[in-house]
């Protein structure tokens, strides 16, 4: 045999061959073997005969015994077939009374189940910790003598759904809060007079001390709903026994982006200071921590007691890392954009930061979409939460006008131009594509707009400067990849057009909700075309059927192949959209994608 010869038989698989085949001897057969044998060898060993018999009876018993078990084991398992083949045929008969929709329904569920229970955010250790409310704030008396009743009629002007136990009441002022004079009048002098549905309720609910998942629309105040029981917490804290370098946070407030933090940590900075300037307050301190900046710039800071952080994950865990700064006395947790957090990877890092907690601490998740499946993992991993929602999770808010126009692809740039006489500036136009961004920019430019652009790709300085213009009124138009859609507030956006349109329709709702701010009125054009997916298209219909708007004849045109199935639609638990159901999600599918090119590119790392 060759050498080759060899290797390949060497691998190929080893085979019965005839000659080594033993057929199968029944037991009785064997038995009847065996005693002949011995009957012949008998005649001449008496004494050892008579105990090789008694062996051979004591054998013949073990082997009848095996094999009544063997044929014991044949029928039960024919029996356990039976009983399968009777339960899966009780399951063909019901699931044929079943209505599609309602099979789909069940499918939807198992998806959700197998992904829902990877989610957790916080360890059990953690929720183990007991429940002991933090605030020392109770609501005016005669709110506290309120009913429930009364209290679920304000509810229901407001249209607020609230879940949990013991929700604290609905307050309809920012006086009846209990907020400090200072803050109110400055409030005021910047029209923030009445406090808006999540904050009316929210508000109560987080200076309750309780764990909750705030969702409101876009534009309508989540901000200071979250900033504000954390700001009276420290005044609290400060008032008792004053903060000296190296103690702090007593509270966090975690963003997905670094344009978010910046404008939280503004607001937040804003607030406290028109605190200590009103001279009956004391001066907190408040330290933003993200890439991008140094640490050096804020020594001043980090020199003194720091009583509120608001972080981008990355930076926050480097500081905790080395001990810059600690969660010994941190009590407060909020997540603004939670779900965003989470569909941007950062679920990891959130635990990781949840570990640097030392005492028991309010969490609170914030968003405008929180689809069923964050809402669901968020619930387990809060304590006792109350959930505030304004809304559909996911609706579009009411005060944007939305349209929608047809135009081909080669069209777009002219027909932005035209677009853009619509309304006066300020406007901002989205592209998810980065080239695409700088793309419409350089045209605006050599068309005499006065754009910038913001993108993922910009250096920090860029993305800085492209903000600070724009807000400051210097330039007209931003074009805008996802980035600077989620939470950011601009100053009375007139018209945001999507230039192209995102795949995800929860990127369409943060994206047109940059405008129709604080309960002003504003328009969002979109652009679709051959490009746009079907199913991208459908969610659009719905959402624009949902907020009363007019439904343009092509978009009429598209059919729900799950109407004719019956039952009711309901949105997608994992991205919201209301026209298509989990099983075929492209929000799933993308973060499947990402999770199996990150283990391939772990895998590829780890290699031989
Ligand atoms: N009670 C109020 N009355 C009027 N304006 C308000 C009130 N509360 C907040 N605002 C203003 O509304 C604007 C939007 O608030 P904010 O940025 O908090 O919205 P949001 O709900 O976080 O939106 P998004 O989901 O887009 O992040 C801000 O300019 C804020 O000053």
């Amino acid at each position: 045999m060759s050498e080759a010869d060899a290797t390949t038989a060497a691998k190929r698989p080893r085979v019965q061959h005839d000659d080594d085949y033993e057929p199968y001897i029944p037991v009785a057969q064997r038995r009847q073997t065996k005693l002949a044998k011995l009957s012949a060898w008998g005649s001449s060993n008496g004494r050892d005969n008579a105990k090789e018999a008694r062996a051979m009876e004591e054998e013949q018993e073990d082997e009848e015994q095996e094999e009544e078990r063997r044929r014991e084991k044949v029928r039960r398992g024919r029996a356990l077939l039976v009983e399968a083949q009777e339960v899966h045929s009780k399951k063909a008969s019901e699931d044929a009374k079943k209505t599609e929709a309602e099979k789909a329904e069940e499918v939807d569920a198992q998806i959700l189940a197998a992904i829902a229970s990877r989610k957790k955010l916080a360890s059990d250790r953690e929720l183990a910790k007991g429940i002991r409310f933090l605030h020392r704030w109770v609501p005016p008396r005669y709110i506290r003598a309120r009913s429930e009743e009364k209290n679920q009629k304000i509810r229901e002007t407001y249209h607020i759904i609230v879940d949990g136990e013991d929700i604290p009441p609905p307050i309809e002022s920012f006086e009846d809060m209990k907020i400090p004079q200072p803050l109110l009048k400055f409030l005021t002098s910047k029209r923030i007079i009445d406090p808006t549905p999540i904050q009316l309720q929210g508000i109560p609910v987080a200076f309750s001390g309780r764990d909750m998942i705030g969702i409101a629309f876009t534009g309508s105040g989540k901000t200071l709903a979250f900033c504000l029981p954390l700001i009276m917490l420290a005044l609290e804290d400060e008032s008792k026994l004053p903060f000296v370098r190296g103690e702090g946070p007593m509270g966090v407030i975690l963003c997905p982006s670094r344009e978010l933090a910046s404008q939280t940590y503004e607001n937040v900075l804003q607030w406290t200071e028109v605190l200590s300037n009103s001279g009956s307050y004391p001066r907190l301190n408040t330290l933003l921590c993200m890439g991008g900046i140094s640490m050096g710039e804020q020594s001043h800071v980090l020199g003194k007691g720091i009583h509120i952080v608001v972080a981008t994950p990355g930076r926050l865990i480097d500081m905790l890392e080395k001990r810059k700064i600690n969660f010994d006395s941190c009590k407060y947790f909020c997540m603004d954009e939670a779900d965003r957090m989470v569909d941007l990877g950062f679920e990891d890092d959130v635990r990781n930061i949840m570990s640097f907690f030392k005492r028991q601490r309010q969490t609170l998740l914030f968003s405008a979409t929180m689809p069923r499946k964050i809402q669901d993992f968020a619930q387990q991993s809060l304590i006792r939460p109350v959930l505030v929602n304004v809304g559909r999770a996911g609706a579009a808010n009411l005060d944007v006008l939305q349209v929608v126009e047809y135009v081909k692809q080669e069209a777009k740039m002219v027909y932005l131009l035209e677009c853009l006489q619509k309304t006066a500036p300020p406007v901002i136009v989205f592209s998810d594509n980065k080239n695409e961004v700088d793309d419409i920019q350089e045209y605006l430019l050599l068309k005499g707009v006065e754009a910038v652009a913001i993108h993922g790709s910009k250096t920090q300085e860029e993305r800085q400067y492209a903000i600070k213009s724009f807000k400051s009124g210097a330039k007209d138009v931003m074009v805008a990849s996802g980035v600077a859609s989620k939470g950011l507030d601009f100053n009375d956006i007139q018209h945001v057009i999507i230039f192209s349109m995102p795949k995800e329709i929860e990127d369409y709702v943060h994206q047109i909700g940059r405008t129709g701010r604080s309960g002003k009125t504003g328009i969002a054009t979109t652009f679709v075309n051959m490009n746009t997916p079907e199913q991208t298209l459908l969610d659009l219909k719905y959402l624009l059927m949902e907020a009363g708007q007019k439904v343009p004849p092509f978009l009429q045109t598209i059919e729900d192949p799950r109407a004719a199935q019956g039952g009711s639609l309901k949105g997608c638990p994992v991205c919201g959209g209301l026209g298509h159901g989990i099983s075929n999600c492209p929000k799933l599918e993308d973060t499947q994608r990402r999770q199996m090119a990150s283990h391939r590119t772990s895998d590829d790392k780890g290699g031989y």
